[in-house]
């Protein structure tokens, strides 16, 4: 069994709002990453950041990815740094990825001041403009689809995912 997607952008893409409606739509499943790793971890992923560093939180990542792409049937959002680590990038390969972007503007005001976004805990909109910047070319690699987020309502976003995965 695979996804029937997996869904990607930095933090604030959209990636659970959208990921969630795209899985209601088609009648399957909608599973995050985040939540896995937090289950499996047993605390949240500040926690998991600051007891274990970034490091071991991006293997467990690997890991929960892994299995993930191997046993789950339905729409799959990642952490929005899981990108950066070589291995989960190679682990998406001949899966329907879909990239969510949006631009610093539009990041900036879903994310608000990064309440339980440990790598925004200081300094969020710079922090966020580095991001985007470092993983947009990780993203394009990977992702089979790219959809623009940029002033667009979630239905309308989710309407067009769900057409493509229809089509597809
Ligand atoms: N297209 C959109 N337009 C306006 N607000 C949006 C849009 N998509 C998501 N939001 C809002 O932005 C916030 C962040 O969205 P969401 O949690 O889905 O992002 P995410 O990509 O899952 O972020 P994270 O990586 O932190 O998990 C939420 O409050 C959500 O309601
Ligand atoms: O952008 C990131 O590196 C992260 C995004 C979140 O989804 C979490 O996976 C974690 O906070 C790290
Ligand atoms: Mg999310």
């Amino acid at each position: 069994m695979a996804p029937v997607a997996v869904v990607l952008g930095v933090m604030g893409a959209g990636k659970t709002t959208i990921g969630a409606a795209v899985a209601e739509a088609l009648g399957v499943p909608f599973a995050d990453t985040d939540a896995i790793i937090e289950e499996r971890a047993g605390k949240p992923i500040p926690e998991i950041f600051v007891d274990d560093g970034e490091a071991a939180f991006r293997a467990l990542e690997r890991e929960v990815v892994a299995s993930s792409l191997r046993d789950f049937g339905g729409v799959l959002a990642l952490g929005g740094g899981a990108i950066l680590d070589d291995g989960t990038r190679k682990l998406l390969a001949d899966h329907t990825v879909i990239y969510l972007s949006v631009e610093l503007t539009d990041a900036i005001k879903r994310v608000g001041l990064g309440a339980g976004r440990p790598l925004l805990a200081i300094n969020p909109r710079a922090t966020l403009k580095y991001l985007l910047e470092q993983r947009r070319p990780l993203y394009l690699e990977v992702a089979t689809h790219t959809i623009t987020t940029d002033g667009r309502e979630p239905e309308e976003i989710a309407t067009e995912v769900v057409a493509l995965l229809q089509s597809a």
